[in-house]
């Protein structure tokens, strides 16, 4: 089995652990019944079906451990007698009997309260409640942990993982950030992390950062922003059917590429050979870190919390911090996945992004690897995908098979010689080489020139004129080390490493073609 280069993971014991294909997902009626909230909302018909099926499956089934799961933590008696829900500060939820079995006039105002005595309506409490008494069947018992759950996410979740997640998945809880904060009530941490990610400046900032095809026109060339897509819907799909955690695999991926440099891995070649003759480097995932722990804009629920940047959990910032196959590597198996997944997904869209441009036809591919993997980008990537998942399971790691591992790194190999670094985009690497250094070197005079005088925003970039000159070119706030601590060699690095080709485009512009100075 190959597993990605970088230190061989340990293997982890998670095969005993995972089962094999769920043999009620060969029927779509049956799949159906499968799922918690599909379940929820089925009509009683359907939920004794599901009842009969726990029951005659002698315990074993996930449904049944689902219903203990949440049964230990729901009191709950029937549909017909809950009037109010509560949670516990613990998170647990309880039911309340009205008297007698009946539902009563209180009865008709269902309601959730959290640990801190939070009050929140609970539409379906309520509706039901106000429909009196429901017939109490032989489901009651299996469906009512999941129906009372509905009205309390976190509890939900943990139930599911309990039930659906392989024992090696990394966990939700506890949330292990740099700032301790209170739980949001609806969105679990690492679906806040995803919204966090995607709400900050840089993810927005990835659509105009290159790919392979520096500063594309073309309206279908791949960006890290659809690149990032790509490798969060295919980790995800590699997740699921682990029984992984996907949430995490999915804040991981989209983070993954947020410190890439403008102009890709020509600007982060640019931005290392910036700092090496100061002992200093540059790596794209390193700055993806220091982005969402240092310079990004903390949400105000990090601010309250006393943290900064996103403050995001633990196993995110180590998935990010190990995407690469230059980097550590990470210690899930979901950043694993994401290590895996970034490079299934570039090689696949590269080829039809230099397919696009001209600079390859499908004839020119090499016959090898693409004999092995498919010939098309999506039958390579289906390949790769079935093949990392079936050995994963076999071995208990995230590893790819022998033969698609190697065809895939044969292929990788072609596209560094024909593609990466072919002599026509050695060209173009001179000049972003030369750009880059320009505007660093910039910064750090216009640093010299301020002179102490770092108070507020930051000083270099002040010093360039369309900072902030029109209402399309914003003002990168680059600089979170405080003024008196300030690094002249970080500040360059992450004014830099901020900008988007376009804006890195222009700045060099404005910086090295003359301008008229008289009318
Ligand atoms: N690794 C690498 N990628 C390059 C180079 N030139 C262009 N590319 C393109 C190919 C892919 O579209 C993309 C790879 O970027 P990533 O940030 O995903 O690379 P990363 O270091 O995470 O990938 P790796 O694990 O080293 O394959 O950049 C280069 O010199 N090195």
């Amino acid at each position: 089995m190959k597993a990605i280069s970088g230190p061989r993971a340990s293997r982890t014991p998670w095969l005993r652990a995972l089962p094999g294909p769920d043999p009620r997902s060969s029927s779509r009626s049956t799949r159906t019944r499968g799922s918690p909230v599909a379940a929820a909302r089925a009509p009683v018909s359907s939920r004794e079906a599901l009842s009969t099926s726990t029951s005659s499956n002698g315990g074993a089934s996930r449904w049944a451990r689902i219903a203990a799961t949440a049964r230990s933590t729901v009191a709950a008696p029937s549909r017909a007698e809950i009037t109010t829900l509560t949670t516990g500060a613990a998170g647990t939820v309880e039911g309340s009997a009205g008297a007698g079995g009946t539902s009563s006039a209180a009865g008709t105002r269902g309601s959730l309260r959290d640990g801190r005595g939070v009050r929140t309506a609970c539409a379906a409490a309520v509706a039901r409640a106000a429909r009196g008494p429901a017939p109490t069947t032989a489901t009651i018992d299996v469906m009512a942990p999941v129906t009372t759950s509905l009205g309390d996410p976190h509890a939900r979740r943990r139930a599911f993982e309990d039930a659906f997640l392989s024992p090696a998945a990394a966990r939700t809880w506890p949330a292990d950030r740099d700032a301790e904060e209170p739980d949001c009530p609806l969105r679990t941490p690492l679906q806040r992390d995803r919204d966090r990610i995607v709400h900050c400046k840089a993810f927005r900032r990835l659509k105009h950062k290159t790919q392979v095809f520096l500063a594309p026109e073309g309206d279908h060339y791949r960006t890290r922003l659809t690149h990032t897509l790509e490798v969060t819907g295919i980790g995800r799909t590699v997740a699921r059917a682990l029984e992984l955690n996907e949430d995490l695999v999915e804040a991981i991926s989209l983070g993954h590429d947020l410190g890439h440099a403008p102009f890709g891995h020509i600007g982060e070649e640019a931005l290392d050979a910036c700092l090496a003759p100061h002992g200093r480097h540059f790596r794209h995932w390193e700055h993806s870190v220091r982005l969402v722990t240092q310079l990004e804009d903390a949400p105000s629920a990090v601010r309250e919390a006393g943290g900064r940047g996103l403050n995001l959990c633990a196993d995110v910032v180590d998935g990010i911090a190990g995407h690469s196959g230059r980097a550590p590597m990470p210690r899930t198996l979901e950043g694993r996945i994401v290590r895996v997944v970034d490079r299934i997904a570039y090689l696949n869209h590269d080829i039809d992004d230099a397919i696009r441009a001209g600079v390859l036809t499908e004839r020119d591919l090499p016959g090898g690897p693409i004999g092995v993997l498919g010939t098309t980008a999506s039958r390579r990537i289906d390949r790769l995908v079935q093949d990392l998942v079936a050995t994963s399971r076999q071995v208990g790691d995230i590893r790819q098979g022998d033969e698609a591992g190697a065809a895939m790194d044969e292929l990788r190999s072609w596209m560094f010689e024909h593609v990466y670094l072919a002599p026509d985009a050695r060209t173009e690497h001179r000049r972003v080489h030369e750009l880059v250094r320009t505007l660093f070197e910039h910064h750090l005079e216009a640093d010299r020139a301020a002179d102490g005088d770092r108070a507020g925003e930051g000083a270099g970039a002040l010093t360039l004129p369309l900072a902030g000159e029109d209402g399309g070119w914003d003002r990168y706030q680059v600089h979170a080390v405080p003024a008196a601590d300030a690094d002249p060699l970080e500040r360059a690095t992450d004014w830099v490493a901020g900008m988007t080709d376009r804006y890195a485009l222009r700045a060099f512009g404005e910086l090295v073609i003359p301008r008229a100075h008289a009318r």
